[in-house]
């Protein structure tokens, strides 16, 4: 029996109870595909789908493969783990006249990426990941891909550009010519139209800011989204967004998967915070911090025209300070930078007060970077009860910016008797709504290429995402499970604050708490200057 048949004919066929796709879920014979793990790391359970339909699934019961030499593999799920009958086919590219004169173009099965580049001679060889890329045999015929591309939660620099390289990737590369747009993020896919994809549509949307399919915040329900994708015959699932929008696409695949779906989920992380951990950045935060300059500039524009000018600007960063961080070190102009994962204090010795006085005495003015979630507890104190959450979720900020920049001009003002000019600036939405700079279109093609050869190549629920500057396919938990913050035991907070010079806002038993936090023992001396008991 011809089992290569796709999932969009067969959602298409006239009954579902007879189509040949039964046959398929109901073998009990896995065979797993030749670069997964080998069966011990299986085991095999029934299920049913929406349609009473048996379905067998086989579930990982662990995804890291370790040897002896104390290399691990963290792999990513392959469609032939539950369709383990899956016809494949030599990969286009072998034709392409792109990749005509490449000298490899496949990559190897074998090639893995290091999570952990810095080793000791003797120690293990730790996490790695599959190496992204295209794979001599594909899984899909091309003219039987039916894809979709959904784009969720907040903007960020170059979600266009991943959008429009996931259309030109599939068409040119592969000659796949159905690629739909859903449309307003997750809930689009039961409740709006869809927009039809292809090269010339998305020509010159990377110029653009935001997302051309528009984006939105809750309405995930799983259920809903795949009998949607059933029912439109969708086969390839591309889904952009951050830390939520990728738990929604490990449920979706869940669920693709427990129904026996031929339908691969390939996930693109968009944060503009930069919060996903395992991979290196998030794409759109090179502009973000470069656009952030043009704020900074202005602020320190302002407050160096005027007597005892303070300047602050307020940049994104929800729980993760690393727009504030690399915008600091990047300008030079910056005095002080508050970030969420460093808690600072306004009055007393070594405190925000007693700097911005040293500062204005020393120099006139002074500016300050604060990212959005940085001193919400403070704010908090000062506010009526207010704990309000958006769509999906995620806590509703309060302004720390104006919270700042008050209390800044009353303890000057009333307190010091000293005249002060607060200059207040919020740029958040500036930066987020415009288009990725060029070395982040770049990330973007690289991005989409990796997420639609991974695709092709059958591999699903996984991420895309450079780990040691090599992209690779991550497991969508290893991305969610935790959120990547700035540790203030890196050598970057530590060069942040050497080059503003400003406070650490630690005294010595939190330095320690830190360094213990961290797994170092140290009975290091702590620099008198930067400590203090609050
Ligand atoms: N735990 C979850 N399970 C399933 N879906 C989720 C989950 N968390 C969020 N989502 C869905 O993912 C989408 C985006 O989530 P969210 O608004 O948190 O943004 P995000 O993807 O984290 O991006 P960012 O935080 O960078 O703006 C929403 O449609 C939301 O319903
Ligand atoms: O678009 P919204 O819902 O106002 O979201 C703003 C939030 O989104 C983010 O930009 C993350 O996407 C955060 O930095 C910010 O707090
Ligand atoms: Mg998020």
């Amino acid at each position: 029996m011809d089992l290569s048949i796709s999932s969009r004919s067969l959602s298409r066929s006239a009954s579902p109870s007879i189509s040949p796709f039964n046959s398929k879920r109901m073998i009990l014979n896995p065979v797993f595909h030749k670069f997964s793990f080998d069966s011990r790391n299986f085991k095999i359970k029934p299920l049913v789908s929406r349609q009473n339909r048996p379905a067998v699934v086989a579930v990982r019961a662990s995804n890291q493969n370790v040897h002896n030499d104390g290399f691990v593999l963290e792999d990513v799920p392959h469609l032939t783990n539950f369709l383990p009958d899956l016809p494949s086919y030599p990969n286009p590219l072998k034709k392409s006249q792109a990749y005509a004169v490449v000298k490899q173009t496949f990559v190897s099965p074998e090639d893995a990426v290091a999570q952990n580049i810095v080793l000791q001679k003797d120690s293990p060889r730790g996490v790695h990941f599959r190496r992204a890329g295209p794979r001599e045999k594909v899984y899909f015929k091309s003219d039987e891909v039916r894809a979709c591309i959904v784009t969720c939660g907040g903007l960020c620099p170059g979600i266009n550009t991943v959008i429009r390289e996931i259309v030109c990737g599939l068409s040119y590369m592969y000659g796949v010519d159905e690629i739909l747009g859903i449309e307003g993020g997750y809930r689009g896919f039961y409740s709006k139209n869809t927009l039809t994809l292809s090269p010339k549509v998305v020509n010159d949307i990377h110029k653009r800011g935001g997302t051309i399919l528009r984006t939105s915040r809750g309405g995930h329900d799983t259920n809903k989204i795949v009998d949607n994708i059933e029912d439109r015959g969708i086969n390839q699932v591309y889904i952009i967004g951050g830390d939520g929008t990728q738990k929604g696409a490990a449920l979706i695949y869940k669920e693709v998967e427990k129904r026996g779906l031929q339908v691969a989920v390939a996930g693109i992380p968009k944060t503009i915070d930069n919060d996903i951990a395992v991979i290196d950045k998030s794409f759109g935060f090179d502009t973000a911090v470069e656009e952030a300059q043009r704020a900074i500039n202005a602020a320190h524009v302002e407050v160096e025209s005027v007597e005892n000018g303070v300047g602050i600007v307020k940049l994104m960063g929800r729980y993760s300070g690393f727009i504030s961080m690399y915008a600091t070190l990047a300008s030079r102009d910056v005095d002080c930078c508050l970030i969420p994962e460093s808690p600072f204090y306004l009055e007393g010795p070594g405190g925000l007060f007693e700097f911005i006085e040293r500062q204005l005495k020393e120099n006139g003015h002074m500016v300050i970077v604060v990212a959005e979630g940085a001193g919400q507890e403070f704010v908090a104190q000062s506010m009526p009860a207010v704990d309000e959450k958006d769509a999906s979720g995620n806590r509703l900020l309060l302004d720390i910016g104006l919270w700042l920049t008050q209390k800044i001009k009353d303890h000057f003002t009333k307190v010091q008797k000293m005249m002060i000019n607060m200059k207040y600036i919020d740029p958040t939405y500036m930066i987020r709504a415009i288009p990725s700079n060029g070395s982040d279109n770049i990330y973007c093609t690289l991005l989409a290429h990796s997420a639609v050869h991974g695709a092709m190549a059958g591999f699903t629920g996984f991420t895309v995402g450079p780990v040691n500057s090599r992209h690779a396919y991550i497991p969508i938990a290893r991305v969610t499970e935790t959120q990547k913050t700035v540790k203030l035991t890196d050598r970057m907070w530590a060069r942040l604050l050497a080059s503003t010079n400003q406070p650490s806002f630690l005294n010595c038993s939190e330095v320690l708490h830190h360094q213990e936090k961290a797994g170092r023992k140290t009975t290091e001396v702590i620099n008198s200057e930067r400590t203090t008991s609050t």
